[in-house]
């Protein structure tokens, strides 16, 4: 076009040759279609994080095994796993970090924890990285000094998934709860400092008001992008020494309903004490998730008609109410209350009528903390009672949506308006002991109150304290099941086994790559490290091969040699987690053909490259064949190198070819996104 042709066309009218943008009928017809892509838990954004944020973030994820962590304290044992403080070695630097054992869940923790990694504000605990219990790339030799050993793996833990976490701090809401100065202790947590105002009900409730103001903003995010927890609650509530914010941890039970990710319509999983009386997110007569991509795009309709979030809602409404009442925190009083409420069938005011009428013969602390609670909640014109009503309603509908409730008034207002508020919040603790022991057993309430008078009596408080620790937090699921007459645990819905098993397989066959590549890399830079790492390829073909191996002269093939030695160790299992229905995946060809594609992509070019890649995929995740895999692994990874791996790579790549090709076939035609296969 010449200059003249745009001079011509400049005093056209625009209508002539359509250059005024849009017209109307175009833009009323994709007005709707770009809403609805933005639509909790919305279409289009989901579809970029999947396809550009999240390969973005897991290249910038750093490439670690349990070589470069040093396990410490037990912190504790769940259902699920075990859970232990430690240190990230990095050279000198020393990272406190957390690290998940997990038995089950494992992959759709990890899963929850990434996507939640991007999303703006550091909601949940920042989260570093997660691998197989089987990883095993040893460190290479410092200078002076031995190569360390690769790490042993007992067999209890043969198919854990290893989570990591920067370590966020000490203290749950949970723990901080439990202790009698409660709401102060969180003070310094979460401004900095103690506030400057007098001990009291209005001071207890700027802090109970900003602790559960960031809980819900944690709880939005959550749902903004189709994340439901199912398990908020104190102890799952981290308050970040680093952040000074609360956090949510602890997303093994979390669905992703942008895809349907750890979601079975029949399933639940649950703490009874913070489940909503459905106890399921949706329907059950929800159908079982369409593919993917077609789930994707009905989510906002599902999200829109079933209002899944509200499970959680009701679950911060407990919380709301044990941040309120004192007496409540104990896991004993706050099971009675369940079971009240459900009697009541759900009639909060019904409660609280009984509980007021109780008023004029109840004495100390239970007196104190009903007065007290009640009288916080009634503060502020009544906002905080209402919000409590609207969280702990009966149908999910009624139920407010997170975002909802941080525009109530309740959070809002400045707090504490009512002058007449006199009594603190936080009450005395004896309230959690009698009232416990008032709401269980006989035996518990006479040993309750016998011990609520010693205490009075003699001021033993630490005592009580004591007394309190063993009555809180402390109660196991077993004794749970107990409390609510439950004979087994919850049913669990059999799971497809495949569907997080692809992608987790893909995510392994990448990180063992980007391992092996960062321990040569630090060979590298150590010469007599390398050479001594050297050292180590004799053994780690003898352990491979089963016969005497060619000594390995390149020094950077030793980190390599060492990690197929410690992978082939590990016998190349495939790990299904039970939770997932222990299905193994239809011939382990689709994480084949993604491992391929991944472990050729990153490999050096050439004939060996082949190797690698496949033994990669197939070392790590097929587990068809334990002898067929180890020789793909020690083919794959020597490969790298080329001179020891050839001959071995090329066997196996030959006869594993055709059912990779189906198998990658099949992954195409089952998986559209390009990475879940149902
Ligand atoms: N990032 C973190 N920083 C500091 N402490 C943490 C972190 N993550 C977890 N913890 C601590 O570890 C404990 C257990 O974590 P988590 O709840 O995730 O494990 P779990 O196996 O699910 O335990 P449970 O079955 O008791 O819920 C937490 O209560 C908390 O004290």
């Amino acid at each position: 076009m010449k200059c003249g042709d745009i001079v011509y066309r400049s005093t056209l009218d625009p209508s002539l040759y359509n250059e005024a943008g849009f017209d109307e009928k175009t833009v009323a017809l994709l007005a709707p279609v770009l809403a609805y892509l933005f639509l909790p838990p919305g279409v289009l954004p989901g579809a970029i994080d999947y396809y550009i944020r999240a390969p973005l973030k897991r290249k910038q994820t750093k490439a670690i095994d349990k070589n470069d962590i040093v396990l410490g304290k037990r912190l504790g044992t769940g259902g699920f796993g075990t859970v232990f403080k430690g240190e990230l070695k990095e050279g000198s630097l020393k990272t406190p970090i957390i690290i998940k054992k997990a038995k089950e869940f494992g992959e759709a923790e990890v899963w929850m924890n990434e996507r939640m990694s991007r999303v703006a504000g550091h909601h949940v605990a920042e989260f570093v990285t997660a691998f197989d219990e089987s990883l095993n790339v040893p460190m290479p030799a410092v200078a002076g000094k031995r190569p360390a050993p690769a790490q042993p793996t007992s067999p209890l833990d043969a198919n854990s998934i290893w989570l990591v976490w920067v370590y966020e701090g000490d203290n749950t809401l949970s723990s901080l709860m439990e202790k009698r100065e409660f709401p102060y202790n969180l003070e310094p947590l979460l401004f900095g400092r103690e506030l400057r105002a007098p001990r009291g009900p209005v001071r207890e409730l700027v802090t109970i008001k900003e602790a559960f103001r960031q809980l819900l903003a944690a709880v939005a995010a959550c749902h903004s992008v189709g994340i439901v927890h199912r398990d908020i609650k104190p102890a799952n509530c981290i308050v970040s020494d680093r952040d000074k914010k609360i956090k949510l941890i602890d997303l093994g039970a979390a669905a992703d309903l942008r895809i349907g990710i750890n979601y079975v319509p029949n399933e639940y999983l649950l703490d009874p004490r913070y489940a909503p009386p459905q106890q399921y997110i949706m329907s059950t007569q929800t159908p079982k998730p369409p593919p993917k991509p077609v789930a994707a795009f009905l989510s906002p309709i599902l999200w829109a008609m079933e209002k899944p979030d509200r499970f959680d809602m009701y679950s911060c409404g407990i919380t709301l109410l044990q941040m309120v009442f004192t007496h409540l925190r104990n896991d004993n009083a706050l099971i009675a209350f369940n079971k009240r409420l459900q009697e009541l069938k759900w009639d909060l005011p019904a409660w609280r009528r009984e509980e007021e009428a109780k008023l004029p013969a109840a004495k100390g602390a239970l007196a104190e903390s009903l007065e007290a609670g009640f009288e916080a909640l009634d503060a502020d014109g009544g906002t905080g009672w209402d919000l409590l009503l609207r969280l702990l309603a009966y149908k999910p509908s009624d139920r407010p949506s997170a975002s909802e409730v941080l525009a109530h008034p309740w959070l809002t207002s400045a707090p504490g308006r009512t002058a007449s508020l006199q009594r603190s919040l936080s009450g005395s603790f004896e309230a959690t002991v009698s009232t416990a022991a008032a709401a269980t057993s006989t035996a518990l309430t006479a040993a309750g109150k016998s011990l609520g008078q010693a205490a009075n009596a003699a001021g033993l408080a630490s005592m009580e304290e004591a007394i309190l620790k063993s009555n809180q937090g402390a109660l196991t699921e077993a004794q749970l099941m107990e409390e609510l007459g439950l004979q087994e645990p919850a049913p669990v819905a059999p799971r497809e086994g495949s569907q997080t098993i692809a992608w987790w397989q893909e995510r392994q066959s990448e990180l063992r790559v980007r391992l092996v590549e960062r321990r040569e890399a630090m060979s590298e830079s150590t010469p007599s490290g390398a050479a001594q790492s050297a050292m180590q390829v004799g053994s780690a073909l003898n352990n491979v091969r089963g016969k005497g191996g060619k000594p390995a002269a390149p020094a950077a093939a030793a980190a390599a040699a060492a990690a197929a030695a410690a992978g082939a160790r590990a016998d190349a299992k495939v790990k299904i987690p039970n939770i997932l229905g222990a299905k193994k995946p239809a011939s382990g060809g689709g994480s084949n053909g993604k491992a391929n594609g991944n472990g050729n992509g990153k490999a050096a070019p050439a004939k060996a490259a082949n190797g690698n890649g496949n033994g990669n995929g197939n070392g790590n995740s097929s587990g068809n064949n334990g002898n067929g895999a180890k020789q793909q692994l020690f083919g794959g990874l020597l490969g790298r190198k080329q001179q020891p791996a050839e001959e071995v790579a090329e066997e196996p790549e030959e006869e594993e070819q055709p059912e990779q090709e189906t198998a990658s076939k099949k992954e195409r035609a089952f998986n559209l996104l390009g990475v879940f296969r149902r």
